[in-house]
């Protein structure tokens, strides 16, 4: 799939269709037999690409075993980084992600630069990314300094995805938190599909088929998974099931 991850990604999305990531955490992996038969099982269910990274705990080898495993599936397996030494030439590509609302310069442009280099000589596809942490944000708010943004606060979530745009970058990341007890609100998913035409990545909390809907019907257009991988595959599936259903039809930002 290299080289033709985003082209994958704007066809589906040009059907109507919402897309569902697996977000599988190396560090989170206790057995390789059981991941290659977690991920088989998530393929089935019509998962649309794998994300994988998680933000401590994650080395090369790691992250490399997962990547390993899921080299004969033909859907994207993009590296979610939380910083420049969870990236490796098995994966497609990149979410090649700034922080936004981080008080630290590093999370903001400085492992950037430290990637790229990296990034050009293992031949990586990039999806350009602004990450926005709503709320705390649980390890990854910890570890990115972020500046709060409140869940119900839509008009700011708005901001920063309006200057992401007119910065150029094309995806952006509402993240709750891996495990967050509340998921990002529908409203403001809806407030930055609406005021955008970038693509909106929509994870942290999200449990179950009905919270995963109210996204979708907000306009999200890849919703991410990963703790509920990890503690209930069944609901995983119902979960994927509900976001590959499901049918829009996308209005271009005014
Ligand atoms: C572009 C490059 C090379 C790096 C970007 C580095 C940036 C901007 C990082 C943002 C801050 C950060 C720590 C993000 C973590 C994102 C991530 C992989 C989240 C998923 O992992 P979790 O599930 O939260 O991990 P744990 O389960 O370990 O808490
Ligand atoms: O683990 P969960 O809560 O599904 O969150 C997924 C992802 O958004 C974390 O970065
Ligand atoms: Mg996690």
């Amino acid at each position: 799939m290299k080289g033709r991850v985003n082209n994958y990604i704007e066809k589906l999305l040009g059907e109507g269709r919402t897309l569902h990531f697996s977000l599988i955490d190396p560090d989170k992996v206790d057995s390789l037999d059981q991941l290659g038969k977690l991920i088989e099982r998530l393929y089935k269910a019509g998962t649309s690409g794998f994300l994988v990274g998680g933000t401590i705990g994650v080395t090369q080898s790691k992250l490399e075993a997962v990547l390993e495993t899921m080299e004969d599936y033909e859907i994207p397996k993009i590296i979610f980084p939380s910083n420049i030494n969870v990236l490796s030439p098995l994966a497609d590509a990149v979410l090649f992600m700034s922080l936004l609302n981080s008080d630290d310069l590093y999370y903001v442009v400085g492992a950037q630069v430290m990637g790229a280099p990296l990034v050009k000589q293992m031949g990586l596809e990039i999806l350009p990314t602004a990450y926005l942490i709503i709320g705390e944000g649980g390890t990854a708010g910890h570890v990115g300094r972020v500046r709060t943004i409140p869940f119900d606060n839509h008009e700011l979530g708005a901001a920063y995805a309006m200057a992401a745009e007119f910065m150029g970058m094309r995806y952006i990341y509402l993240e709750a938190g891996s495990g967050s007890p509340r998921t990002v609100n529908p409203s403001m998913v809806r407030y930055v599909a609406k005021l955008t035409n970038l693509n909106v990545i929509v994870g942290g909390g999200i449990r179950n088929p009905e919270a995963a809907r109210s996204i979708c019907e907000a306009g999200a257009d890849i919703v991410v998974t990963g703790t509920l991988l990890e503690t209930d595959p069944e609901r995983a599936v119902k979960v994927i099931e509900a976001v590959t259903e499901f049918r829009t039809v996308r209005e271009s930002a005014k």
